[in-house]
């Protein structure tokens, strides 16, 4: 029995990801929450002939806390997205409050639960989600993701359409890993599972690293004030998801990418903070998943030159996005 909950479940991602999760067979149990429509949402997702169980719940009545009751996994997409000209970190002023708010609902009602954070700026939000679960007494590095996956699900695309031939997306792996914002996005093509043509120009891979370090941007832009990437976003946060769900069955050698507290495993995350040079809290590195969570956090490997000029290009911003959701949550009365 695995039940899953969806916080925002009614929004631009929240929609989309529920289906794929009413569609994924391990999930016997999916709850949706928001502040607004999850009854309607979870009555049309009810019906698709899938084994979850669904049930929609508004802030009425303690909704909340109804909804993630007994939850092994909490998918959280609520918040506000980007209009055009804005940053990540321009979402801070609202999102923060409303995953802290969340996250101590998670703290006090299912705290074993595997917590995968997408609301922006996702830097700062799974800091603020860890501290909220510290002040509760009840923090598990382990289980406590951010969900970087639509960075690896863009590099995968981008990749096979430099090399000609987009039937190669699905199996084309890139390590993306530091944070999820611009600078902080660090694609690691020198391990492509597939190397790019011999002949590439410096100009268009260059132009590669920054088109996947500002995908978000091409999205926001071309919905034009309408919202940032919602479709995609699902794809990869079910993908996420899905790979949690089978690691917790215990499935072996389960790696994916994700935003994790490096104390989760001391000696591996100790070991990644040497191979950066900077002792960081947090970053995005491959990490193995076990039934209990991260399992291992994976060394970067080899770097070309440029890829370590990106390592150190990204560490003042994820410093300082760290840093704001510590401190937010430190100055937060709970
Ligand atoms: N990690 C990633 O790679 C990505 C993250 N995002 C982020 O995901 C977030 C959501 O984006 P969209 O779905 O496009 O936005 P949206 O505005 O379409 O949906 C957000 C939903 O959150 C709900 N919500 C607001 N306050 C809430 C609360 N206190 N409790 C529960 N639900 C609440 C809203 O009612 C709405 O239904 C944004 O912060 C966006 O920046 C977006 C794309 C990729
Ligand atoms: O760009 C945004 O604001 C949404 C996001 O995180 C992404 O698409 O990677």
């Amino acid at each position: 029995m695995v039940k899953a909950v969806v916080l925002g479940a009614a929004g631009g991602i929240g929609q989309p990801l529920s289906l794929l999760l009413k569609t994924n067979p391990l999930v016997t149990e999916l709850a949706l929450y928001d502040i607004v429509n999850t009854p309607g949402v979870a009555a049309d997702l009810s019906h698709i002939a899938t084994p979850a169980k669904v049930e929609g719940f508004l802030p009425p009545d303690d909704g909340l806390k109804k909804a993630l009751k007994g939850a092994d996994v909490v998918v959280i997409p609520a918040g506000v997205p980007r209009k055009p000209g804005m940053t990540r970190d321009d979402l801070f002023k609202i999102n923060a409050g409303i995953v802290r708010d969340l996250a101590t609902g998670i703290a006090t009602t299912a705290p074993k639960a595997f917590v995968l954070v997408i609301s922006n700026p996702v830097n700062s939000t799974v800091p603020i989600v860890a501290e909220v679960f510290k002040k509760h007494g009840v923090f598990d590095p382990k289980r406590i993701f951010g969900v970087t996956t639509l960075d690896v699900v863009r590099s995968s695309t981008f990749v096979s359409e430099i090399l000609g031939d987009l039937s190669l997306a699905p199996s084309v792996t890139v390590p993306v890993v530091g944070g999820h914002s611009g600078v902080t996005i660090i694609p690691l093509l020198s391990q492509s599972s597939h190397p790019l043509p011999s002949n590439l120009s410096q100009d268009k891979f260059e132009a590669l690293v920054k088109r996947i370090q500002f995908g978000g941007d091409e999205v926001v832009k071309a919905k034009d004030g309408a919202g940032s990437a919602t479709l995609s976003m699902a794809y990869a946060g079910a993908e996420f998801t899905a790979k949690i769900l089978r690691a917790v069955k215990g499935e072996k050698g389960i790696v994916a990418p994700t935003f994790v507290n490096l104390s989760a495993d001391k000696t591996s995350g100790d070991a990644l903070k040497k191979e950066i040079g900077k002792d960081l809290e947090y970053f995005s590195a491959p990490v193995e998943l076990g039934p209990e969570g991260v399992v291992t956090i994976r060394p970067l490997g080899k770097l070309s030159d440029y890829e370590k000029k990106l390592v150190e290009a990204a560490i003042p911003e994820l410093e300082t996005n760290i840093e704001k959701g510590v401190s937010f949550i430190g100055s937060s009365k709970l």
